[in-house]
């Protein structure tokens, strides 16, 4: 995937905060934006959500959360806030990660992630009750996935990871805040 270059100045000079100090969230975020003007600054904001959502809404009201409290917070220019989080179909429990965007007096523009079925002895243990983080480190016998390689580490075999996933989701944000700034 080639970076995403801004060169319109919009973001640049931006102070970007970040709503979570997790290093595979931080490093997506300034990973997607490359861009060394920029000022990132990244504070450990509430989801205000559960510890484990259990659907889309509530996986993108966190990430709205976090966006909106960074930017309150911060005092900067945009706010980001990413949430991972699980949706119960047919088909099994799927993984879901979403992102947010937020600037002052303007609604939060979103975007998602990657989504991919969790085995089933994944999603027997959250359906009781359990969180993916510590769930992921007991299945793959190591610690802090969530910080690393993330369950689509895991269960891709490397070939995606959790930043990279993240960075997905924060290009597909910034994207859209430039269209719409462009406009
Ligand atoms: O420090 P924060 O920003 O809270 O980061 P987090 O890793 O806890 O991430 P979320 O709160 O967004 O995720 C909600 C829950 O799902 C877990 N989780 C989400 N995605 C994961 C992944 O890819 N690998 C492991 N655990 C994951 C996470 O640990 C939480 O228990
Ligand atoms: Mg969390």
């Amino acid at each position: 995937m080639p970076p995403l270059h801004i060169d319109e100045g919009v973001i640049s000079t931006m102070k970007i905060l970040i709503g979570s100090k997790n290093p595979a969230k931080v490093t997506a975020v300034k990973q997607a934006i490359q861009n060394e003007e920029a000022e990132f600054i990244s504070l450990d904001i509430p989801s205000e959500v559960s510890d484990q959502p259990f659907s889309d809404e509530e996986t993108i009201k966190g990430a709205i959360n976090r966006a909106v409290g960074a930017l309150n917070l911060g005092n900067g220019d945009i706010g980001i806030g990413l949430e991972g989080g699980v949706q119960e179909t047919s088909h099994g429990l799927l993984i879901c990660n979403w992102g947010a965007l937020a600037t002052e007096g303007k609604a939060p523009i979103i975007a998602g992630g990657a989504r991919f079925l969790l085995p089933d002895e994944i999603a027997i243990r959250l359906r009781a009750g359990e969180e993916l983080g510590p769930v992921m480190d007991d299945y793959a016998k190591k610690k802090n996935v969530r910080k690393h390689e993330g369950a689509v580490g895991i269960f891709t075999n490397g070939f995606v990871n959790r930043i990279d996933m993240f960075t997905h989701v924060v290009k597909l944000l910034v994207g859209q805040y430039v269209y719409k700034s462009n406009k």
